[in-house]
């Protein structure tokens, strides 16, 4: 494997959010042939593949090593990979695909509102019923660890590959774990979550095989599109201020004291330029008019490229 393969969801819900999270970044991915080719590439990167997959697909590849990098959600790779942590590195989170593991119950089921609650429902059932309780779901190795953790033992997997949600009332199972994120399938079916019933908090991550051969040539096309990564991610949070100051240098440390903002520029320009996180800016601002600025411009960035690359340096570290 010279090139480096990225692999990105061909379905499901997260496939336009990824086309848009690298279209942000400036990176165009091309599929000749359509969505029938499962083999695409990314404009001006001739040494990188792009592989067209499903979500839980995606975490299984990047674990046993045949794609280098993928976006999936962080449910598929905690679900589908073994120690996910050793054989995967999370290389950032992509602000999409929101949605929680969680177990859930009927609602009738008044008496349980904690896992606690069913820990005693479920020795009461064996004891009355002769079986245990029936979960139903697809993610049975998030569910195991769950269930062990809060002390349950008295219960049995029922593997659901859709259409969960419906189990209960089909009675193919007493309760369900599955993702959810509005929650308006789980109210359609009568079901609740218990109060400490959420398993695992997950979203789309850019997620990189530490299984992956990385050659150079791989190594340098990660930095490249991990550069172009980062000075967008930086670019969104930040905004630049300009402002013309009586004492620059004392505004500027003022403005890295409350504010953690920087000088990509030194702290004697005038204007003084700052790097400031978005949210801060009006207060940044009112500031520096305290401080003897009759005019605050904010900036608002396409990319800032820095010579640390937060996102590829760290994999770096763990692949090479
Ligand atoms: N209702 C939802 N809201 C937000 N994100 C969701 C929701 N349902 C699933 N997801 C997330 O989308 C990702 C992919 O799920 P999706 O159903 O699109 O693909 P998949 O399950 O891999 O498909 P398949 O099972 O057919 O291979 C998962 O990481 C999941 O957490
Ligand atoms: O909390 P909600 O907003 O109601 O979303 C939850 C539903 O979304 C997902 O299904 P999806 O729509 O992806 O269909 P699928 O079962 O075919 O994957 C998930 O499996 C739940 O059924
Ligand atoms: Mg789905």
């Amino acid at each position: 494997m010279t090139k480096l393969t990225i692999a990105i969801p061909s379905k499901g819900r997260l496939q336009d959010n990824t086309h848009a999270f690298f279209a942000r970044a400036g990176l165009t991915i091309e599929r000749p042939g359509g969505d029938r080719n499962y083999r695409g590439t990314l404009k001006g990167f001739p040494d990188v593949e792009i592989a067209f997959l499903s979500a839980s697909e995606i975490a299984r590849e990047i674990a046993d090593g045949s794609v280098h990098m993928g976006v999936t959600g962080i449910d598929l790779v905690e679900e589908n990979i073994s120690a996910p942590y050793e054989k995967t590195h999370l290389v950032t989170a992509l602000g999409f695909g929101h949605a929680d593991v969680v177990i859930a119950l009927p609602t009738a089921w008044i008496d349980v509102s904690t896992m606690a609650d069913l820990s005693d429902v479920a020795s009461d059932f064996r004891a009355r019923h002769g079986r245990r309780l029936r979960v139903a779901t697809k993610y049975v190795n998030l569910t195991r660890a769950f269930f062990a953790k809060s002390g349950i033992a008295d219960y049995r997997i029922v593997e659901s590959a859709g259409a969960t949600e419906g189990a209960p009332a089909a009675g193919a199972a007493e309760m369900i774990v599955d993702i959810t994120s509005t929650g308006s399938t789980l109210k359609a079916n009568n079901l609740k979550i218990p109060d400490d019933g959420v398993m695992l908090r997950s979203q789309a991550h850019l997620v990189a095989s530490l299984t992956a051969t990385w050659c150079d040539g791989a190594l340098a096309a990660a930095r490249a599109i991990l550069d172009q990564v980062a000075a967008e991610e930086i670019a969104r949070k930040t905004k630049e201020i300009r402002a013309v100051l009586p004492d620059p240098k004392a505004a500027a440390k003022q403005a890295a004291m409350e504010f953690g903002c920087t000088t990509p520029f030194g702290d004697e320009g005038a204007p003084l330029v700052l790097h400031c996180p978005a949210r801060d800016v009006p207060a940044c601002a009112a500031m520096l008019k305290a401080l003897g600025a009759t005019h605050v411009n904010v900036v608002t960035l396409d990319y800032v490229f820095e010579t640390e690359n937060p996102l590829y340096d760290p994999l770096h570290e763990k692949v090479s």
